[in-house]
């Protein structure tokens, strides 16, 4: 969960950012999503409501052909111009007070405010969910048969449905989103044991996770200076290796052979310790 909620960072939606990860039944990630708009299209977040509203345009691709010349139905009879209505909302809008910040616009909110509608199919974005499923459409991948569905808001109507099509059988999430996804679609297999599984995450995601699972230093390295304990090299290591210099310089077999019988004692470090003591104190009388 913690690679979907740190992947919705990417999202250029001014209104939610939501981040998801599909992985195979044994938990291995086959690819992330976030919601945005469709590659090579501009995010919302980037896009200047100066450059629609404006005469002078600056940026007109920025912004669609219904955005810039699209109307609005409002009965039988009349439709009003989609750019003159934000033009209109936006006729008390002073720069100065964004502080030198790019003022973007919701084209879903305002959409559906001029149709006095709720319809979610208006957002540009695609939804986070079926783009990290569509990854695996794009760029080739395994199927997600029995896998998992990691989301940071629940799934709505249109990507429940995709989720069971693909044979999704758990779905995790953080923000339960509004629909009727759960009752409608993903409950609604004829044998029920098909039906993915919609599960409330619960743990520690963000920056909770980062405060409990970062350590402040190595772990190992706290245990060090908490118990003072640490790995010693084994006496008969220490002796084998003093006494491999031995053999290694000496070559009388007698001399060899009891440094050999030397190595099995228990005490063999220290005896080879006194015997070399011994030989130097000899030299220096
Ligand atoms: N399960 C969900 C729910 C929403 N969104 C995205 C689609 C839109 O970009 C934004 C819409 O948020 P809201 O309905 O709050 O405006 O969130 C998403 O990717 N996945």
């Amino acid at each position: 969960m913690q690679i979907a909620f740190n992947s919705k960072l990417n999202s250029g939606c001014i209104s939610r950012q939501v981040g998801a990860v599909v992985t195979d039944r044994n938990f291995s990630v086959k690819a992330i999503g976030w919601n945005d708009v469709p590659e090579k299209q501009l995010p919302c977040n980037l896009r200047n409501i100066q450059d629609l509203i404006n005469d002078e345009v600056n940026n007109p691709n920025h912004f669609s052909l219904y955005e810039r010349t699209g109307t609005v139905t409002i009965n039988k009879n009349s439709s009003l111009k989609f750019k003159e209505l934000v033009k209109s909302d936006f006729s008390n809008f002073h720069k100065e007070s964004l502080e030198g910040r790019n003022c973007s616009f919701c084209f879903k909110s305002h959409q559906n405010t001029y149709e006095f509608e709720k319809n979610q199919v208006h957002t540009r974005s695609l939804h986070a969910e079926e783009n990290a499923m569509m990854q695996i459409v794009k760029y080739g991948g395994e199927p997600l048969l029995g896998g998992n569905l990691f989301t940071t808001a629940s799934p709505c109507e249109l990507c429940s449905k995709k989720a069971f099509q693909l044979g999704v059988k758990y779905i995790y999430y953080i923000d339960p989103y509004p629909g009727i996804a759960t009752q409608h679609i993903l409950q609604n297999g004829i044998d029920k044991e098909n039906n993915p599984i919609l599960r409330q995450f619960y743990g520690a995601v963000g920056r909770t996770y980062q405060k409990l699972y970062d350590p402040f230093m190595a772990y190992k390295d706290e245990l060090l200076l908490l118990t003072g304990i640490s790995p010693k090299v084994p006496e008969q290591l220490k002796a084998k290796k003093v006494a491999d210099v031995l053999l290694s310089k000496v070559t009388d077999d007698s001399v060899k052979n009891k440094v050999k019988e030397i190595l099995n004692e228990d005490n063999s470090l220290e005896i080879i310790v006194d015997l070399i003591t011994k030989s130097l104190n000899r030299n220096d009388h």
